[in-house]
């Protein structure tokens, strides 16, 4: 059929009876740790695996090269992410990360990195559900090695290493629709920067609007407006942690914080991630809003390389309303230089995308898991989960 791989995987599939679809839980029978294959898969003769140590400088910069020429880009290939280097090293090594999940395959000869997997453990809700998981993410495969099949092999030999560990469970996201979403979301983009947006063909001049008009309509005030607003200080770790994890309850999949893993999510690290409190007078920390930072190349423009854009992460209102943290947040955003906010329209989202003027993209990102079924679909504000 046409998803030949994905038709091998415990992952639900399109033609399926119905009645298989609404039970929820895993798809596999359950396994033990001794039945899992003991040894790597074979990869085409001429490749080789190996493991990304992020703590290495060098090996940091292979991975960011090898994803800045050859990971995602806009369905018509004008951008492409280009993730940093220390957003990669954030991102890939959060508490209990290990280093055989952050996998790499190289050519034997000249031990160039042409591919690239990586998992990290998450507690994972899916209903009512907590279930070890892992995050898939950065699957990339050189552009000149593609349909070579390398991909499943990548996939089969990541779930085989995560088997390993006793987890049976993961999620990920794509643009592309393969077997089978539990729900898809839409992106929407917030200009702060229209004349840029616009000049790269990001964005286009609205019917009848000039560019000075368009200018002032994404006009935002100078400084942020909620009283309290601050960066997050380590302190903070404990009750933001109650605080997201009690907001994150209420939705269908979402992922459970322990305060380690708030620690390291939830900081300021320029250029990385920006996390923000809402502080009362009387010290209780209130509300959490937070993005983080994923530039994209532009490609073959030539005035302009970088498409500075920032992405809503985990936002939690609570003194004020999600549409004025919302705000705050592209101001701070503006202010720090980046061009567009982008956002997904899951979470509460959809009560502020058109107030806050976001435009539609052009797109959808399907939300996966591997070997487990919701038992029905899951709708966007459904979603409480956001992967990097
Ligand atoms: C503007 O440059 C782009 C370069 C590559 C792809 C896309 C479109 C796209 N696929 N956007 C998203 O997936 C997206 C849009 C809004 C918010 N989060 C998103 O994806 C996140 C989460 C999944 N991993 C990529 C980053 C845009």
């Amino acid at each position: 059929g046409k998803y030949a791989f994905w038709e091998t995987q415990p992952v639900a599939q399109f033609k399926e009876d119905l009645s298989a679809q609404t039970e929820t839980g895993p798809i596999d029978p359950p396994k033990t740790v001794a039945e899992v294959k003991q040894e790597p898969y074979n990869l085409p003769s001429g490749f080789e695996w190996c493991t990304c140590n992020l703590n290495d400088e060098a090996v940091t910069k292979e991975v960011y090269e090898l994803l800045s020429n050859n990971y995602v880009e806009d369905d018509d290939n004008m951008f492409r992410f280009n993730y940093s280097p220390e957003f990669l090293k954030w991102a890939l090594q959060p508490p209990g990360f290990l280093q055989e999940w952050l996998m790499g395959v190289r050519v034997s000869n000249s031990k160039k990195l042409v591919g690239f997997i990586s998992a990290i453990p998450a507690r994972i809700k899916a209903n009512s559900e907590v279930v070890k998981m892992v995050e898939i993410n950065f699957l990339c495969v050189h552009k000149k090695l593609r349909s070579k099949r390398l991909a499943p092999v990548l996939i089969k030999e990541v779930t085989r290493r995560v088997n390993l560990q006793a987890i049976w469970q993961a999620a990920y996201t794509a643009g592309v629709l393969i077997p089978k979403p539990i729900g898809t979301c839409r992106y929407w983009h917030r200009s702060l920067n229209p004349k840029k947006l616009i000049d790269v063909g990001f964005s286009r001049l609205a019917p009848r609007m000039t560019m000075a008009r368009t200018i002032k309509l994404y006009k935002l005030p100078d400084e942020p407006l909620t009283p309290g607003l601050r960066p997050i200080k380590q302190e903070d770790v404990p009750q933001v942690t109650d605080l997201l994890n009690k907001y994150l309850a209420k939705f269908r999949i979402t992922q459970v914080f322990d305060e380690q893993e708030v620690a390291h999510w939830f900081r300021c690290l320029p250029n990385v991630v920006e996390a923000y409190v809402v502080e009362s007078p009387t010290g209780v920390i209130t509300d959490l809003v937070s993005f983080y930072n994923l530039p994209s190349s532009i490609l073959g423009h030539p005035e302009h390389t970088e498409l500075n854009a920032a992405y809503m992460y985990y936002t939690v209102p609570g003194s004020v309303s999600i549409k004025d943290l919302m705000t705050d947040a592209m101001i701070v955003a503006k202010n720090k230089g980046y061009d567009v906010f982008n956002a997904l329209n899951l979470l509460e989202n959809e009560t502020f995308l058109k107030d806050l003027k976001f435009g539609i993209g052009d797109g959808n990102l399907h939300y996966y898991l591997f070997n487990w079924r919701m038992g029905s679909e899951v709708v966007p504000s459904e979603v409480g989960l956001i992967l990097m």
